[in-house]
């Protein structure tokens, strides 16, 4: 299984440790030819206006969205949740527009830049170790976008089929359970094109 994530800007080595240790290849990415070789693709955390603009230049807008209308499965984390959002709150113009969802930026408060939490997430056993940094929250999601856990009833994970996106930072502490979920996605998709 191989696992790209997109290196323009952000926290990228941390997840590709994450990848490994869920068992899997992580590669980080640089030019859109290297998407041809992966079975999924993590959008990082950072700043998402500079992601996007980075993305815009070297050519990474149509390619993703070419690999997740595949049903290539792509995991945006913090900022990566931004760029994958249909609709950003306040901003005339999204990114990639994959998931049907509004999101918001910095959306916890300053008080509350950064925090860690232990988060109930459906489909994992116990809960998850979250890392917060000026995270974005979830305001809405349309029908096909299923809501995998909540704190302080905001959205803060989501799942639209082969789509996953979560506000805060996985890849920051030793729980590399949400990896192994993405990566088992990853599994899923290489086995339903390998069965046609
Ligand atoms: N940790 C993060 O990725 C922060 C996201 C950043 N606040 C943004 O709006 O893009």
């Amino acid at each position: 299984m191989k696992i790209g994530v997109l290196a323009l800007q952000g926290a990228v080595t941390e997840h590709i440790r994450s990848i490994e240790r869920a068992g899997a290849e992580g590669i980080a990415i640089k030019q859109v030819q290297q998407l041809e070789e992966l079975d999924g693709l993590i959008l990082p955390g950072g700043e998402s206006t500079t992601i996007g603009k980075l993305m815009r230049k070297y050519g990474f807008m149509e390619a993703i969205r070419a690999f997740a209308a595949e049903g290539k499965p792509v995991f945006g984390t913090c900022a990566g949740l931004i760029v994958m959002a249909k609709h950003i709150h306040g901003q005339d113009e999204a990114h990639l527009e994959l998931m049907d969802m509004t999101v918001s930026r910095n959306a916890f408060g300053r008080q509350r830049e950064s925090f860690e939490t232990d988060l109930p997430v459906k489909g994992i056993d116990e809960t998850v170790r979250a890392v917060f940094i000026r995270a974005p929250l979830i305001e809405s999601v349309g029908d096909g976008v299923e809501v995998l856990s909540t704190y302080n009833d905001e959205i803060v994970t989501a799942r639209q089929g082969h789509l996953l996106a979560c506000s805060y930072h996985p890849e920051l502490t030793d729980d590399y359970r949400l990896h192994a979920y993405f990566v088992d996605m990853a599994k899923a998709y290489k086995q339903s094109v390998e069965a046609k």
